[in-house]
Formats: C-alpha cells, structure tokens, sequence
C-alpha cells in the first residue's frame, strides 16, 4: 500500500475505541497497527507520537519499536475482562526487563518455560509468586531454580517430573502444581503450533486414561499441593468455540477427580492462544468475548457436575505483545526480473522474523518516510540471508518508484519474531526500542559480530 489512509485498506473504520486524531488531522492507522499509529509529516509514520524515520536514522535498521502504551492497554483489558481470573502473560512471545516492568505493574503474572526467561524476570524484580513454569523438558537445574525462587506454580508435563518435584519441596511447604492434559482439540493457524491434540509432544492425554494416572500420582506426593487442570490448545485462535470445548473436557476431568480422589480442584487453565490481526480483514479474538462466552460455559459446566466454578488462570502472549511491535526495515536492492516481478531486499529477514518461513504467515508492510500517493507494483519484500524462501511479505503494493535507502514498517511484529531471532548469516539481531508520550529509548542494543565472538573461547 502507497497511502497511509484514515482507515485500514477494508475501507472498515478502525474496531474498538481509538484516541482522537492527531494534531495535524491525522487518525490513526487501525489494526494491525498500534492504537497510537499517525501517518506523519512528509510520509513518515508515528508510533507512540515517534516518527519511525527519525528512529531508524537514530538507532539504524532493522528496528524494532514495542508500543509501551499499546502493552499495557492490552495487559490492562485482559485483567478487566477477567477481574477474577489470574491473567499470566506468556514470556515466550516476548520478554526483556521492560516488558517484564509492564507486565507487573499492570498486575499480571509471567508464564515462563525456561531457566532463562525465569531468571531474566526474577532479576528483573518480577515477584516469584506470580511466576508459573512450564516446560516438556524441565531439567533438574531448572526445578531447582524455580522452587529456590518459589515460583507460584508449576505445569507438570511428564511423570517423571513428579517424585523430582516433590523432593526438592520442603516439609510443611509443598509446590502448588497444575496438570497439563491434553483435551483432544485441534485448533491454531498452523499444525506446528496445535498443542491440543494427541500425538504431540505435551501434556497428558485424557482420552487413554494418562492424565488421571497422573493425577493419581501427584495426589500420592506430599510435597506436590495439584491446585488444577492446564491446558493450551494451539496459537492464533479468534473463534471462542475451542476454549468451549476444553472447558467441557476439563470441568469433566474435574469431576472425574472428585468422584475418585475426593477432591475438588481449586484451578483451571486453559492457556493461551487468543489470535491477533496481522492482516486488516483478519479476525482476532477480544478478551471481553472470551471472557463472557469462557465464563458463562464454565459456570454452566460447574453446575451440571456439582462442582465449585474453579478459578481461571489464562496465559495470552501474543494478544499482548503482538500488536504493539513494528519493524522497520530499509531497503538494500529493489531487482525487476525479466518475467516481470520484482523484489525488494530489506537489511533483516528470517533472522529476525521466522514466521512467514516457518508458518507461511502473511504480514501487511508499507512504506515509510515517503509521501505514497504515486502507483504501486506487487513487490515481493524478501530477506538478506541465503535461502529462497527468506520471503517476509509477499505480492505487497509498495511504491512502484521503491529504492534502495528507502524505509518499509511490517505491524504486528512483537511477538514471536525477536523472541525466535537466530544468528544466521551472523547478520546479529535487531535494536529494540520503546516509544511513549512522544519519546523513544533504546531497550537493546543491535546484536554485532563481537558479540558473537565474544563467545568463541578456542580455534
Ligand atoms: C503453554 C502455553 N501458554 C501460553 C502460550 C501463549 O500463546 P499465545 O502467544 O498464542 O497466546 C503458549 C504458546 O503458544 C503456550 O505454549
Ligand atoms: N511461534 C508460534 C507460536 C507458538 C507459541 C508457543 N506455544 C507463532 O509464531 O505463531
């Protein structure tokens, strides 16, 4: 697209309440850019009242800039939409110690599958309490360092996970843990990120009887308190009809544990996953929805077996820290080919943003720091590194006068790219930096050989 137009190219207005237009007329961009997304002055595109122009000349390229505002507002409609829920932001699709200050001062808990992200946030100040482990493959080091921080709750996914639990709880003391089952649901926009069916790697089926075998074991361990149920269906999911399902399955599964054990589980998690608009037509699934639709199906379900509505726990990552990243590339070369397509290669690619070659997933880009109102030609907007298939956005409507210097904005970059950037090509991953109010500070520095020689101990 050439134009930075009042409305998204649907020609629909922007969904769901937006600021007021800008000082020079301007309204904002909508979904899938940040609430706070101005066209600017001379083409340039505002985030956070930041010209993404100037940012890119000040910081270089590719830049990736987090909306501290669109973080929190949407951190913030989680825990409203769910006030009696634990709303854990999922530290997978995203984490720095920024994002973990956001994310606390808005009052959510972290969910975190690795020594790493755990220790990044406990050094970043975030309270143990609100931490929950996940993981298929915990190591010991890993269970150590979560009990010796009292993290609030850990997802048992395997059995042998259990008697190593539960010797490291002390007397008087047991670790709160949840089951994570497997309900049987297919659902997310691509087979490798289906995490609710069998035949994968997580979790305990309920169907074959494995996860009440579990369940049967934690009860057995003194040092393990089972305070629920966990399950996470799949990523990028906007229908409310499999978190449905699963509370189906799940409230049965509690009932099957109180008929046999005697217990009524306090808890139940039902994940992440909730889908975001990469694309203007997209859809994407509103927390006040699935609160109302999770909500009322749970108490239904609750009913029906006689048991207390447990307390919900879900762990959105990407409904919080996607929308509110942009990348900025410039362009390296614009190549015509003889059969009448042509490429723009931008200085990132799959090194920074494996999604469109892993999943196949489709991303808007335009134009910035251009005035865009001449004619666009199909571009395809591909990568630096040296793969054919390092294509980041395919069949674009960019200017058909692109060059080389010129800046290109992809939305809906802050999750799941920078947390799964690589050193390939050691091209070194992007700059990150936060805008808010009309100010804009580096979170971290561009990656730089040295840093990767810097590993090197021998030769
Ligand atoms: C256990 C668990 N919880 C939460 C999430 C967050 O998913 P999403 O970012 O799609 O909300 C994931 C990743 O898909 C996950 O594996
Ligand atoms: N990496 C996936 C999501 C997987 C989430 C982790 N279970 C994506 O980019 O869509």
């Amino acid at each position: 697209m050439t134009t930075l137009s009042a409305h998204p190219p649907t020609g629909r207005p922007p969904a769901g309440p937006r600021p007021p237009a800008g000082p020079a007329g301007t309204l904002p961009l909508g979904s899938p850019w940040p609430a706070s997304a101005r066209p600017g002055p001379g083409g340039d595109l505002l985030i956070g009242g930041v010209g993404l122009a100037e940012a890119a000349d000040r910081f270089g390229t590719p830049l990736y800039v987090l909306d501290e505002a669109e973080v929190r507002s949407r951190a913030r409609a989680w825990r409203r939409a769910l006030p009696h829920a634990d709303v854990h932001y999922a530290a997978k699709a995203f984490l720095c110690s920024a994002m973990a200050d956001w994310i606390a001062e808005e009052g959510l808990g972290l969910d975190v599958c690795s020594a790493g992200e755990l220790r990044l946030a406990a050094a970043a100040g975030f309270p143990a309490q609100r931490i929950l482990l996940h993981g298929n493959a915990k190591s010991p080091e890993e269970l150590r360092l979560a009990r010796r921080l009292r993290v609030g709750r850990i997802v048992v996914d395997g059995l042998s996970e259990i008697p190593r639990i539960a010797a490291l709880a002390d007397a008087g003391t047991p670790q709160r843990v949840l089951l994570r089952v497997v309900p049987g649901i297919a659902a997310g926009h691509h087979s490798a990120v289906r995490t609710g069916t069998d035949g994968q790697k997580f979790g305990f089926r309920i169907a074959g009887g494995d996860a009440a075998e579990a369940v049967a074991r934690i009860l057995g361990q003194p040092g393990l308190d089972l305070a629920g149920l966990h399950c996470h269906l799949g990523s990028q999911i906007t229908d409310t009809a499999p978190y449905l399902a699963a509370v189906d399955r799940l409230v049965a599964l509690l009932a099957a544990v109180r008929d046999r054990h005697g217990r009524e589980l306090p808890e139940l998690d039902l994940g992440g996953g909730h889908g975001i608009r990469y694309l203007p037509g997209d859809g994407e699934l509103d927390p006040a929805r699935f609160a109302r639709a999770v909500g009322t199906r749970l108490a239904e379900r609750c009913a029906a077996h006689g048991l207390a509505v447990p307390r919900l726990i879900v762990e959105p990552g990407r409904a919080i820290a996607g929308p509110a990243g942009v990348a900025v590339y410039r362009v390296l070369s614009v190549k015509h080919t003889a059969d009448g397509r042509r490429f723009a290669a931008v200085d990132g690619g799959m090194s920074d943003n494996p999604r469109p070659a892993l999943y196949g997933s489709a991303y808007q880009v335009r134009p910035v720091g251009r005035s865009g109102t001449g004619p666009t030609a199909p571009t395809d907007v591909v990568g630096r590194h040296c793969e054919a298939g390092d294509v980041l956005v395919r069949g674009a409507a960019l200017p058909a006068d692109l060059r080389a210097g010129d800046l290109l904005a992809v939305p809906a970059a802050g999750a799941y790219q920078l947390s799964m950037a690589s050193g390939y090509n050691l091209v070194g991953r992007p700059a990150v930096a936060a805008v808010r109010d009309g100010r804009i500070r580096l979170l971290i520095r561009r990656e730089t050989v040295e840093d990767f020689r810097a590993r090197e101990v021998g030769r």
